[in-house]
């Protein structure tokens, strides 16, 4: 599956729809036993949230646009399928959440390119389901130093870290997702799904017993003045960086 929404792959509500809408037909298709995540944006995997659906909206919109990405990150932690990231370009935040909640991730060795949960930097918080899938990858430690600082790491750190499992070169990219598929796809799909569930399940159990009341904390934070300031800064900051 290739995200294509220029120009930084943003996680819109339109996107996030289709995202799921895509993965529930391949989840019921038998025939597909995994898919690969990767990019048709030049540079990016994904640029995260789409700050403009958190900013001068209504509540009930706060709450569609969040059930959506609660609902993106349930179906892809969740799923049967072997789930590999192919992380061609920068990842931050949402982005970065959608390699984590894969099986594994390959990057791309481009030292220009980074990901992280910088959450932090934008005056915001990562939920606590970004942090358990934090934690589920690089252990309590890393996370939190990662989390408290709002950290993007290079590719190379964020191999170091274990946030990546391996790096090659971006042209190789492709063609090793496909060797990892095949090794995964080697075991049986049984005994591999019912392990994955294991592992998961934790943390899976938490955001479906406390859904709405996630959904009405987001709204809560996002919607004070304080937090709304931040976000317009910050997307200030991104149009000057531009100038
Ligand atoms: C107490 C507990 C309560 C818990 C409550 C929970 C609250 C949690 C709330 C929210 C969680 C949010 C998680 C997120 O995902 S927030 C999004 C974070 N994303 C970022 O920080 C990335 C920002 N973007 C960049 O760093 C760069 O754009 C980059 C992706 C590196 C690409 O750089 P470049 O190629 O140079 O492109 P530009 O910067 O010029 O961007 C092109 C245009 O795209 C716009 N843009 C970029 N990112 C976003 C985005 N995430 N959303 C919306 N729009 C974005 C950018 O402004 C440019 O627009 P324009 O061309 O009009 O200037």
């Amino acid at each position: 599956m290739k995200f294509k929404s220029p120009p930084v792959n943003s996680l819109s509500l339109d996107f996030l729809t289709e995202f799921c809408i895509s993965l529930e037909k391949l989840e019921n298709d038998r025939a597909c036993r995994g898919v690969i995540l990767t990019s048709a944006v030049p540079k990016i995997f994904s640029s995260g949230l789409d700050i403009t659906e958190m900013c001068g909206k209504s509540t009930e919109h706060y709450a569609e646009f969040w059930r959506a990405v609660q609902e993106m990150w349930l179906r892809l932690y969740s799923s049967n399928m072997v789930t590999v990231a192919a992380v061609n370009g920068s990842s931050p935040a949402g982005g970065c959440l959608i390699a984590l909640t894969c099986d594994y991730r390959i990057m791309a060795e481009n030292p220009k390119f980074s990901i992280g949960l910088n959450e932090a930097q934008l005056g915001i918080v990562a939920p606590f389901w970004f942090k358990d899938t934090f934690v589920n990858v690089v252990g309590h430690r890393v996370a939190e130093r990662s989390l408290q600082l709002g950290s993007l790491h290079s590719a190379p750190e964020a191999h170091r870290i274990g946030l990546v499992d391996e790096l090659v070169p971006e042209e190789k990219l492709k063609d090793r997702a496909t060797a990892v598929m095949q090794q995964w796809l080697a075991l049986p799909d049984h005994a591999r799904q019912l392990t994955k569930t294991m592992m998961r399940k934790a943390v899976l159990d938490r955001l479906v017993a406390h859904r709405e009341e996630d959904v009405q904390n987001f709204i809560s934070f996002i919607s004070k003045e304080s937090i709304q300031k931040s976000l317009r800064m910050y997307m200030e900051m991104l149009k000057k960086k531009k100038s």
